[in-house]
């Protein structure tokens, strides 16, 4: 545990915060912290805890467990008492929380965009043939090469300040990353430009912090009740329902995103094929007016179905066979 954070006290504590201790983590976990401080009155306290997606930094995501890895031990953490919340960027959570966990509350989003970051170039499309982008999630892969077939995709890990570094290095021309990410970390000057979903599909639940508990917390489950954000608690739970009926994780370059006109949640969806020579991009778009989270993941249910009938059948299976 680093010393930045408060040793949690029980006896002194309400509530204690499992987080993860990058600077984005730490950044979303004291949100929390203030949040539940200022609405509930209770005492918060964090505790810091390095998951093994910290650590690993040398392979991609998707080669060494995916996902699961940064949330898991926040969960043991929940499991043996130690904490009662762990904050996640909802983009990292898992379609399936195992057995005994529940997403208490979604928060209201910030900005679900993808970010062009680099110190030469002000948009993607001014970048000079064969230059070198860096990303390691398949989903912008993809995006970019279907935008740009002749650029250098080459691998990007570690957290946002390692990232930023690496571009600045001159590893990379440019990097794609979250705007939600680089706002709140108050690096959002080194936006040159946001890409518009029509250019960038961003991934399902970018942007959204999720709170995770115990299911039978049921105190804290009802407060946190009314810290649900609902338009975006809806919106989100259709996003992941295209990864969950597509058997999502992100060794699948998938992405999903909805927005609201109005109280129709319009619901856009692609997945892609990054073995293919050819880029080969599936889009749908579909939408329903939606007023419970039932209805939410239906409308994600059918972009799935529609994405299926596309041939997103033959990509995943692609998919399964590589890796
Ligand atoms: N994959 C890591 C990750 N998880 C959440 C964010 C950004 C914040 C968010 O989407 O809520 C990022 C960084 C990035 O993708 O650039």
């Amino acid at each position: 545990m680093s010393a930045s954070l408060s040793s949690p006290n029980s006896a002194t504590t309400d509530w204690i915060i499992a987080t993860r201790e990058s600077r984005l983590a730490l950044w979303q976990a004291r949100h929390v912290q203030a949040l539940l401080q200022q609405r509930f009155g209770r005492t918060v306290d964090l505790l810091g805890m390095t998951t093994r997606g910290d650590q690993i930094l040398d392979r991609t995501l998707s080669k060494v467990g995916g996902k699961g890895l940064f949330v898991k031990e926040l969960e043991v953490a929940l499991e043996e008492g130690r904490a009662h919340l762990a904050v996640h960027s909802l983009k990292d959570v898992p379609m399936e929380l195992p057995e005994g966990f529940v997403l208490a509350a979604v928060l209201e989003r910030e900005d679900p965009r993808d970010a062009f970051v680099s110190p030469r170039y002000a948009h993607l499309a001014e970048l000079p043939a064969g230059a070198v982008v860096g990303t390691s999630s398949l989903r912008r892969l993809v995006q970019l090469r279907a935008a740009r077939p002749d650029l250098r995709i080459e691998p990007l890990r570690g957290n946002l300040d390692t990232r930023l570094r690496k571009l600045d290095d001159g590893h990379y021309d440019a990097i794609v990353l979250a705007t939600a990410g680089l706002k709140r970390l108050g690096l959002a000057e080194r936006i040159r430009s946001v890409f518009e979903p029509s250019e960038m599909l961003p991934a399902a639940g970018q942007g959204a912090l999720g709170l995770e508990i115990r299911e039978d917390h049921a105190e804290l489950r009802a407060a946190l009740q009314a810290l649900v954000h609902r338009p975006t608690w809806l919106a989100v739970h259709a996003e992941r329902a295209v990864s969950r009926a597509l058997g999502g994780s992100c060794s699948v370059p998938l992405a999903a995103h909805g927005v609201w006109q109005g109280p129709t949640l319009v619901l856009q969806a692609a997945i892609g094929d990054p073995s293919a020579q050819t880029v080969q991009l599936l889009q749908v778009r579909c939408e329903a007016n939606v007023d419970n989270t039932q209805a939410a993941q239906a409308l994600g249910f059918e972009a799935a179905e529609q994405l299926r009938a596309q041939g997103a059948q033959d990509i995943l299976a692609r998919l399964a066979a590589d890796t």
